[in-house]
C-alpha cells in the first residue's frame, strides 16, 4: 500500500496528557496549552473531558477551560463525555464534538468506567441519540487494543466487534488505543486488518502509547495499513489514571518529524508546536518527553 499524502493529528495533550497529572494545573495553563495549539496550526484538540470529578479531578475545570479558549473556525474543539451527564455538560459548555470510550477489555471497563463493554455501549445510546439531535459529531475510542494491564492479552478478534457496534451506533471515526503500548508493529498491521474488515479504514485511527517506545512504529506500521489519522500529545504528555505504569501517548513533535520526512502533509508548524510542549513542559516542571524537542533543544 502507498503512503498517503495528508495525515490528520489528532492532538490529545490537553486530554489524555494532563487527566494523569497529581499536580494542579491552573485553568490559565490549560488554555494557555489549546492556544499554543491552535497557533501552530493543529486541526484537532481534544481538550477536556465532562466526567466524574471523583474519578479524575483533573479534568474538573474542563467547562471553563472552553470558555475561555481562543477557538480558531475549521478547528475541532473536542471533549470526552462517559453518560449522558457528561454529554449535557459538554453541551452546555459550548462544545460541538464528544468522544465516547469503549474497552476491549472487560477488566479495564470496569476499572475506567465503572461498567461492562455492553453496560458501556448501552450508556452511549442516549449520547448518539442527543448528539443527532444537536448536531454535535462523535467520535469512539476502544482502549487495551493490544493489550489490557489487568487482563494481559488483547485478540484483535475481541476489538472488530466494538468498533463496528460503535461506528453502527454512529461514531464517524473509532480510535483504536494501545493503552499500555505493549503492542508492536506485527500486532498492529494484524489488528487494523481483523478490524479494518469490519470499519472502512477511512474511519479508523491510531493512539499509540509509548511505554516500551514503539508508537512511532507502530504509526508506521498503521499507515501501511491504510490508517491516516493519529492521535498523539504534544511533549508525551501523559498516561492513563486506570492503567498503572503507563506513559505518554506518541509524542506530536516526534509524530510531526517522522511524518515530514515521509513527505506527508498535516497542515502544523513543527517549531511552534515544539514552543508549545516546551512551555507546557516547564509549566510541569520536567523535561518534555519528546525526543525531537530535546534534541533542538540541545543544539
Ligand atoms: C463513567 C463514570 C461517571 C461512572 O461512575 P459511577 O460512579 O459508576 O457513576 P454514577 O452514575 O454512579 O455517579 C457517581 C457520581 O458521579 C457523578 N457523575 C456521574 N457522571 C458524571 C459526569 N459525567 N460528570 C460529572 N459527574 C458525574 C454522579 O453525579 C455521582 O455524584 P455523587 O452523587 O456521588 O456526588 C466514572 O467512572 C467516570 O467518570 N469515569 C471516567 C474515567 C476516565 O475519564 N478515564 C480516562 C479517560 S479514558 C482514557 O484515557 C483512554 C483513552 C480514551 O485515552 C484511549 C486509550 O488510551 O486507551
Amino acid at each position: 500500500m502507498s503512503l498517503p499524502t495528508h495525515v490528520r493529528l489528532v492532538e490529545v495533550g490537553p486530554r489524555d496528557g494532563l487527566q494523569n497529572e497529581a499536580q494542579p494545573i491552573s485553568v490559565a495553563d490549560k488554555v494557555r496549552l489549546v492556544d499554543d495549539l491552535t497557533d501552530a496550526g493543529v486541526s484537532y484538540i481534544e481538550v477536556g473531558s465532562f466526567v466524574s470529578p471523583k474519578w479524575v479531578p483533573q479534568m474538573a475545570g474542563s467547562a471553563d477551560v472552553f470558555a475561555s479558549i481562543r477557538q480558531q473556525p475549521g478547528i475541532t474543539y473536542a471533549a470526552l463525555a462517559p453518560n449522558l451527564r457528561g454529554f449535557e455538560d459538554a453541551l452546555a459548555a459550548g462544545v460541538k464534538e464528544v468522544a465516547v470510550f469503549a474497552a476491549a477489555s472487560e477488566a479495564f471497563s470496569q476499572r475506567n468506567i465503572n461498567c461492562s463493554i455492553s453496560e458501556s455501549l448501552q450508556r452511549f445510546a442516549p449520547i448518539m441519540q442527543a448528539a443527532r439531535e444537536h448536531g454535535v459529531k462523535v467520535r469512539g475510542y476502544i482502549s487495551c487494543v493490544l493489550g489490557c494491564p489487568y487482563q494481559g492479552q488483547v485478540d484483535a478478534e475481541q476489538v472488530a466487534p466494538i468498533a463496528r457496534e460503535l461506528r453502527d451506533m454512529g461514531c464517524y471515526e473509532v480510535s483504536l488505543g494501545d493503552t499500555i503500548g505493549t503492542g508492536t508493529p506485527g500486532a498492529t498491521r494484524r489488528l487494523f486488518e481483523v478490524v479494518g474488515a469490519q470499519v472502512p479504514r477511512a474511519e479508523l485511527a491510531g493512539h499509540f502509547h509509548d511505554t516500551y517506545g514503539q508508537a512511532l512504529a507502530n504509526v508506521y506500521a498503521s499507515l501501511l495499513e491504510g490508517i491516516n489519522v493519529f492521535d498523539s500529545s504534544v511533549a508525551g504528555l501523559g498516561g492513563c489514571p486506570y492503567a498503572k505504569g503507563a506513559s505518554g501517548n506518541v509524542a506530536s513533535e516526534d509524530l510531526l518529524y517522522l511524518l515530514q520526512g515521509l513527505g506527508i502533509e498535516t497542515g502544523i508548524d513543527l517549531d511552534k508546536l515544539i514552543d508549545a510542549g516546551q512551555r507546557i513542559s516547564a509549566v510541569l516542571g520536567r523535561a518534555s518527553g519528546s525526543r525531537v524537542a530535546r534534541a533542538r533543544a540541545a543544539r
